[in-house]
């Protein structure tokens, strides 16, 4: 199973949202990784044939999902940004509405909808009106109307926005559980929801895929490493010149500096493990950061 884009982009006047994006899906979880504006939401919404592209294909198995249609959305699950719920409906009937809106009959249904709900840990709260639910409850709640048809393509836009820190670790587990024989797509801005579940990452920026691969693969490409080094607080803002700065912390009369450089910026410098955050700050560090690569 695959998920070919070629060529994607999508013009609004004179905004490029996706420009010329060319990338091969397959089974597992996929992190779309970008800050707020990156063109995220408009690829996602290309791949769920809500939108249509100002250029280039979607194949699923070879086949172009607008001539696949309705073919291609049984296969689809999808949770955009803000996903439409009734608040005066428990997840039952919720549930229940969605499966008859999507055709999916009524033994099968109820069967799928008790599953779902006990994997998204809300069984006991069925009979509950949704607007007395969390922002994670209602997450959950999301991701299993996303799962009601048992989607090959499951495709999530900013899941985890609202949710706290517990939740979204919740939230984590509950997809790597999900079955490894469905293209996962995760986006979000935060490095932390998919530096651990994700099997793939594709980075965006400004429209464009900047890399992709696994986090280690993402790591090797960029041309910085990590270095530490203890200085004293006159000499610290000088290595800012040097590099790009991701920690500080004073302690007394001398400062810790974490700094990514292609080489040692100092003698006292010492190596540091480079994490995927390394690589978002890298890509997406400003251009008027004084940033020299040493
Ligand atoms: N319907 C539209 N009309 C005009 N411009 C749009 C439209 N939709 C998106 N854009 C622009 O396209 C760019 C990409 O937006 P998009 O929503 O795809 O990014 P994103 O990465 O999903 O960000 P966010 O997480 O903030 O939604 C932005 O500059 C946005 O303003």
């Amino acid at each position: 199973m695959e998920l070919n884009l070629l060529d994607l982009t999508k013009e609004f006047s004179d905004i490029k949202a996706v420009d010329h994006i060319s990338i091969n899906l397959r089974p597992g979880i996929i992190g779309l990784l970008g800050e707020n504006g990156a063109g995220k939401t408009t690829l996602i919404r290309m791949m769920t044939s809500l939108m249509k592209p100002s250029t280039g294909k979607i194949l699923f198995n070879d086949q172009d999902i607008y001539k696949l249609n309705e073919e291609y959305r049984n296969v689809l699950g999808y949770l955009p940004q803000d996903f439409g719920y009734y608040p005066d409906l428990n997840p039952l009937d919720y549930l229940g509405y969605i499966a008859s809106i999507k055709a999916i009959q009524p033994s099968v249904a109820k069967r799928r909808i008790k599953d779902l709900l006990q994997a998204v840990s809300l069984w006991e709260v069925r009979k509950k009106k949704i607007k007395k639910f969390s922002g994670g409850m209602i997450q959950r709640l999301g991701i299993a109307q996303a799962l009601l048809n048992d989607p090959k393509i499951l495709i999530l836009d900013e899941p985890t926005s609202g949710l706290d820190p517990e939740e979204r670790y919740r939230f984590r587990q509950l997809l790597s559980s999900l079955a490894s024989d469905k293209i996962i797509l995760l986006s979000t801005h935060i490095v932390s929801d998919v530096e651990h579940i994700a099997d793939q990452i594709i980075l965006m920026h400004k429209g464009k895929i900047l890399d992709s691969g696994s986090v280690d693969e993402l790591i090797q490409n960029i041309p910085v490493r990590a270095w530490k080094i203890k200085t004293d607080l006159t000499k610290a803002s000088s290595f800012k010149l040097n590099g790009l700065i991701t920690s500080s912390n004073k302690t007394g009369d001398n400062e810790v500096i974490r700094i990514l450089c292609k080489d040692a910026p100092d003698s006292e410098a010492v190596p540091d493990e480079c994490t995927l955050e390394d690589v978002f700050l890298f890509y997406n560090r400003k251009k008027s950061e004084p940033y020299v690569i040493l």
